[in-house]
């Protein structure tokens, strides 16, 4: 039975209306009625719905994501997403006045929370509606990849998210094309991050009151996704900050070169770890002759002799994507493809072939 048949049995489903509990941006309860669904994963679904209470003309639409309650689930996802989700917000408004470039980041890369409600069998957590993700907008090209311009600047604003999750003490483990999305209307040239469902604290405040990154664990289990997994997670060790940024130029390999990732075939583990080593010592058979092989081998080497401890230099990588963009004469500040393109008015489902996540 699918996640969506068993919501369906708790009576979340198309045309059913849901009430909140408080919410955040007005006052009073708000309901929704389901239209329909977007996607469902390993631990949930999430809906298009609208708010039956506005006032406003043109009812807003969000996106609803729901999680089953169930006893022997020792971790909700939904709790890891909301938490995630508040203290991103906390930085977004306490920054705005003093530091307003780091606030504008926040604002551009996460979605809001708008709404949650804990029922007796399910949570939900309501948040800003956002549209395609990378790999549907990947999947939809000829050469199921992105062009040059909009993918390298693309990838800066997903590593870019990964800075901000990072300096609120959040690893995500599970980045991929599937977990970011442009957003809609004026938000358009905006990617925004999703799915926070295997994220994990990685600072913790010490006695002085002061962030440290937490002691690592002598064996972890894999989490994420084989295709894109850091070469720590296949090894079972502690993932640090440079782990998700591992994954990140995976996933940048995989929006802007034709031939994708030299792995892209195997499902299996073990294979897919060897031949991430192999790349390891020979680079360029991750770029297929791309112009700004350099650059990207340049950030590459430099994420592969990162420790688990190392904080990232963002800003290094970022100033070799912009030689990159350079070196492939593309205008890093243009309109994305889907900008020019006409413009999506809500979410699809997903129609890109997935890679399924292990969050177990
Ligand atoms: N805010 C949103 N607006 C529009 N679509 C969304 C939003 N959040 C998630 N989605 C879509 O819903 C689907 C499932 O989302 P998400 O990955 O967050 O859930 P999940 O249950 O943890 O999935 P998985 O287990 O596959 O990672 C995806 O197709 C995603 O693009």
């Amino acid at each position: 039975m699918s996640e969506e048949d068993d919501l369906e049995s708790l009576g979340v489903k198309s045309g059913a209306v849901l009430q909140s509990g408080k919410t955040v941006l007005q006052s009073g309860k708000t309901k929704y009625v389901i239209i329909k669904l977007l996607g469902e994963g390993g631990f949930g679904a999430v809906f298009l719905v609208q708010d039956m209470v506005s006032r406003e003309r043109e009812r807003p639409l969000f996106a609803l994501k729901v999680e089953k309650k169930l006893d022997h689930r020792r971790h909700s996802k939904l709790k890891m997403e909301i938490a995630i989700l508040k203290a991103v917000g906390t930085i977004r408004h306490n920054e705005q006045q003093q530091k307003k470039d780091k606030a504008e980041r926040f604002l551009r890369h996460f979605t809001e929370i708008i709404d949650r409600a804990k029922k007796d069998r399910y949570f939900f957590l309501v948040m800003q509606l956002v549209g395609k993700s990378l790999a549907d907008l990947k999947y939809e090209r000829r050469e199921r990849v992105l062009s040059l311009g909009t993918g390298l600047s693309v990838s800066h604003q997903c590593l870019e998210a990964v800075q901000c999750l990072h300096e609120v003490g959040y690893l995500h483990r599970d980045l991929k094309p599937a977990n970011y999305a442009c957003g809609l209307k004026d938000k358009s040239h905006n990617i925004y991050i999703l799915d926070f469902g295997i994220a994990r604290m990685y600072k913790k405040k010490n006695d002085l009151g002061l962030m440290e990154i937490k002691t690592p664990r002598d064996s972890v289990l894999f989490k994420g996704t084989v295709r894109f997994a850091s070469l720590a997670c296949h090894r079972n060790v502690e993932m640090g900050p440079k782990d998700d940024c591992e994954s990140w130029f995976y996933l940048l390999i995989d929006l802007l070169v034709p031939k994708g990732l030299p792995w892209r075939r195997e499902n299996d583990k073990i294979v897919v770890q060897k031949i991430k080593e192999t790349v390891r010592k020979s680079p360029e058979m991750l770029f297929n002759k791309i112009k700004c092989e350099e650059e990207l081998t340049k950030v590459f080497t430099y994420l592969n002799n990162l420790e688990y401890t190392d904080s990232v230099d963002y800003e290094y990588i970022y100033q070799l994507l912009e030689e990159a963009g350079k070196t492939c004469a593309v205008d890093l500040s243009a309109p994305y493809e889907w900008e020019i393109q006409t413009t999506t008015t809500h979410a699809p489902i997903s129609g890109a072939p997935g890679q399924e996540s292990i969050k177990k």
